[in-house]
């Protein structure tokens, strides 16, 4: 009986301090999630609410987002939980937001890209940072929605209209590129994954998609024509799940993992943490196209350092030359989308 008792009590203690003060960061930070009763949307706020240095979750959505927000906000972890729903309550929402995250919009199905989401999608995510950029012109924008290679520069357009735009603070999150690169690397070299660290660069869709296996940590070699599968896999891992969801959406879990894990880099970059580094699609100087996703060192202002893509191999220049023709045109398709827009 003693023991039964000691077990619970024992494991208590251990969720207990998991969550205690003591180990929080006391300084605030505020993140809205925007799309928050989606398929990413529900798995990133419950991975958002658990941890320690998030002190406000303020969720949003134009359905169910009441229901997610209760069943959160019963955990018993630091975030307080707030439920935002439809386009009168987004405003309240984003108030003092810290960070935004925009999983808001469509998934797609199979035989779909990610550019036949545009038509639909284009509009959510102008609608939904014009209300950032005037309620919280000061916050990190992470946009996760597809087609990222267009809606980050629809993003940043918008937050210019309206006189706010700071390229440090606008990203388009590219980060399951890398985490779907760091688990099947370290799966076919039999590494530790949580050591596994491989840049993406480029965007994120198809061929835009170029990770750079010559910079990967720990240095692994493969023979060219396993590399050039590797790569092909990693460039086709979103259809690959679009495909065994067979019409019940794209990736939502590991899209939340990876969100999570971007969100948790900035916070810490903003709270004074150093050497945090993301790879993101930011806005570029490293090519000709506009926008460009490198490893970016993050600071109490965002980005502070672009890190660039370092020496390629001939077989990822290649890679390069191969993307920036799709990628420059999505990138106008996006600020054109705006500059039409009234
Ligand atoms: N960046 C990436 O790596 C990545 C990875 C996976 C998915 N995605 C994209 O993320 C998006 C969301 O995917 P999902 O699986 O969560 O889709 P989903 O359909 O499951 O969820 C989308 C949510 O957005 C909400 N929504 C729609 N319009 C809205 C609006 N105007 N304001 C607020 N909320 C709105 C919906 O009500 C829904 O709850 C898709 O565009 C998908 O392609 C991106
Ligand atoms: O593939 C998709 O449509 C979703 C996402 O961009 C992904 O890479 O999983």
């Amino acid at each position: 009986m003693l023991s039964r008792v000691a077990r619970p009590s024992r494991l208590l203690c251990v969720v207990r301090e998991q969550f205690s003060p003591k180990r929080n960061l006391t300084k605030e930070a505020r993140v809205a999630v925007l799309g928050a009763a989606g398929g990413i949307g529900q798995p990133l706020s419950l991975l958002l609410k658990q941890m320690p240095i998030v002190s406000h979750l303020n969720l949003y959505d134009i359905a169910h987002v009441m229901g997610v927000a209760s069943d959160l906000s019963h955990i018993e972890s630091r975030a307080k939980v707030q439920g935002f729903l439809g386009p009168d309550n987004l405003r309240p929402c984003l108030d003092g937001a810290d960070i935004v995250l925009i999983p808001a919009g469509v998934p797609r199905k199979p035989g779909m890209t990610r550019d036949d989401l545009f038509n639909t999608n284009a509009a959510i995510v102008r609608d939904l940072t014009a209300a950032v950029a005037e309620s919280c012109p000061k916050a990190m924008l992470g946009i996760i929605t597809n087609p990222v290679n267009s809606t980050a520069p629809i993003a940043s357009e918008v937050l210019k209209k309206h006189g706010v735009y700071d390229p440090r603070r606008a990203f388009g999150v590219t980060t399951l590129d890398v985490v779907r690169s760091n688990t099947f690397i370290a799966e076919a070299k039999g590494l530790d994954v949580s050591k596994t660290n491989v840049p993406v660069i480029g965007g994120h869709s198809g061929i835009t998609i170029i990770p750079l296996i010559s910079q990967c940590t720990p240095p692994v070699s493969f023979p060219p024509e396993e590399r050039v599968k590797l790569s092909m896999r990693i460039q086709n891992a979103g259809t690959e799940v679009v495909d065994a969801k067979a019409g019940a959406g794209s990736a939502t879990l590991s899209m939340a993992f990876a969100a999570a894990e971007f969100c948790k880099s900035l916070i810490e970059a903003l709270n004074g943490q150093e050497g945090k580094v993301q790879c993101a699609y930011v806005r570029s100087e490293e090519t000709e196209a506009k926008y460009f996703a490198t490893p970016v060192l993050l600071g109490k202002e965002g980005i502070e350092k672009n890190l660039g893509m370092g020496k390629l191999l001939d077989v990822e220049v290649n890679l390069l030359k191969a993307a920036m023709p799709e990628l420059i045109a999505n990138i106008q398709k996006g600020e054109q989308f705006v500059g039409d827009s009234k």
